[in-house]
């Protein structure tokens, strides 16, 4: 039997991962065999390639996660199927304490489940009020509405208000970690290394009646080294060909960067998007990463700068990663939000969401693991996605090189560097999903 080496990392587990996964001792036999064993179950898809190298969550205890399914949903009140988590804290992080506050009040009130019928009697009248708090305010669309997650369930469809927004901007400028901070889930890989954003990833954000997609675009500028020259090509031609389909654009560019190495291309960029006006999108500018530069009133140069460019409706000062200024852009682009009914259903990640946050997942912590220049000849494939009848969801990822060498750095010493990766994403993965994940990742030749 052609075999697949199953390999980990006993000792370079962070204390978290190894507080929480207990190791298989029969794992720990099988798999620091330096030559594959004859006996593994191998799964079907692993046994056709000799060339691979991986690791397989399932060979971790890690303690089962409860789901929380309801067995009757008219009486269960609907849940998000994602870690609700995530999306506090970035309300948190860009509308402040209150909402916390707000947060608080409604789980302690959550949490009184005994007393059923008083809850049922105070959700009929909650839903009236707010209903009528609604129907009240229908031309508002302030953010600071305190009709909240619950108030989803009861916007009408002609109420719903909507927005596509595109981000976009030279590699590196800080795309990735605006969506993250905005959309409060992982939804594209944030890394010190450029172009990660290897493909347009969809975020969405509802609070109250408004709903806004945010669709982060691979660069349209890319690195000239470490790609094909054809790749680039294709990858730029599909970001310039997106760029007119949102109601929004949001042209980002790293300003503390620009200050002290100025870059042409993104200068070129800033231009030609505020010089093409297009009558059915607004256009505005983010000056990223301010919470670099030390002058602040160096800022106000490089705001000069781009000053005279009739295509941009505002500029922005923010730090995507920090969150200054994140606030006053998103709650600028909630207001431009119009009259259509939402794309998504605000409580249900999609299957394709999913999908995309379970490739951003593995992809930022191979960046994090994988330091030399290898990560943008390695391809990375979802191979398989299977939501299982216990809850579980199954995921087999591929990296495919053509080095022999790469392939090594991959793995790492006894499989040490695919291990990490492995456990680190497979926890982070259970912890969005809030859904036991069987992560399988192989390193293989082309
Ligand atoms: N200090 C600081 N760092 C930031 C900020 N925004 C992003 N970064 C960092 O800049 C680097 C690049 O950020 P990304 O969000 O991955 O950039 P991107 O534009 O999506 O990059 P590509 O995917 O290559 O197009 C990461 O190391 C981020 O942590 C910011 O506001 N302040």
């Amino acid at each position: 039997m052609k075999a697949l080496r199953l390999l980990h990392t006993v000792t370079t587990h962070s204390s978290r991962t190894s507080q929480k996964s207990r190791l298989n001792p029969t794992f720990l036999s099988r798999f620091y065999a330096s030559q594959p064993l004859q006996e593994n179950p191998v799964p079907e898809s692993h046994t056709t390639d000799n060339n691979s190298y991986g690791f397989d969550s399932s060979h971790y205890e890690l303690p089962n996660i409860t789901l929380g399914l309801g067995s009757d949903e008219s009486e269960t009140p609907r849940e998000s199927t994602w870690d609700e988590k995530y999306r506090r804290k970035a309300n948190t992080s860009i509308f402040g304490e209150e909402h916390e506050k707000l947060v608080k009040d409604k789980k302690n009130k959550k949490s009184r489940s005994e007393r059923m019928m008083e809850q049922e009697e105070k959700r009929r009248r909650a839903a009236i009020l707010s209903k009528a708090l609604l129907d009240a305010a229908v031309a508002a669309t302030d953010i600071d509405d305190d009709d909240d997650e619950d108030a989803n369930e009861l916007v009408k469809v002609e109420d719903q208000l909507s927005l596509s927004v595109g981000i976009i901007g030279a590699p590196n400028a800080g795309k990735s970690a605006l969506t993250n901070f905005m959309v409060g889930t992982k939804v594209a890989a944030v890394s010190r290394k450029t172009n990660t954003t290897t493909h347009e990833v969809l975020g969405v954000m509802t609070q109250g009646k408004t709903q806004i997609c945010f669709f982060d675009t691979p660069g349209l500028i890319m690195r000239s080294s470490g790609l094909p020259k054809s790749d680039i090509k294709v990858r730029v031609e599909s970001a310039w060909s997106s760029v007119d389909l949102y109601d929004m654009l949001v042209v980002i560019f790293d300003v503390h960067r620009h200050l002290t190495r100025p870059d042409k291309r993104v200068v070129k960029l800033i231009k030609q998007m505020g010089s093409q006006v297009n009558p059915k999108q607004k256009r505005i500018l983010c000056m990223n990463k301010v919470d670099l530069v030390e002058k602040k009133k160096d800022l106000l140069k490089v705001a000069e700068q781009f000053n005279d460019l009739p295509g941009y409706e505002r500029y922005f000062m923010i730090s995507g990663l920090k969150g200054s200024g994140v606030k006053d852009l998103t709650q600028y682009l909630m207001e431009q939000a119009f009259k259509r009914p939402w794309d998504e259903d605000p409580l249900i990640m999609t299957e394709d969401v999913m999908k995309n946050i379970s490739l951003e997942v593995v992809r930022e912590k191979f960046l994090d693991h994988v330091h030399q220049e290898v990560p943008y000849d390695v391809e990375h494939r979802l191979i398989d996605w299977k939501e299982l009848r216990d809850g579980s969801v199954r995921i087999e990822q591929h990296l495919i090189t053509n080095k022999v060498s790469q392939r090594k750095i991959i793995v790492g010493k006894n499989g040490s560097k695919i291990g990490r990766i492995g456990v680190e994403a497979n926890e982070e993965l259970r912890s969005i999903f809030k859904r036991n994940v069987h992560l399988i990742l192989l390193v293989r030749l082309k």
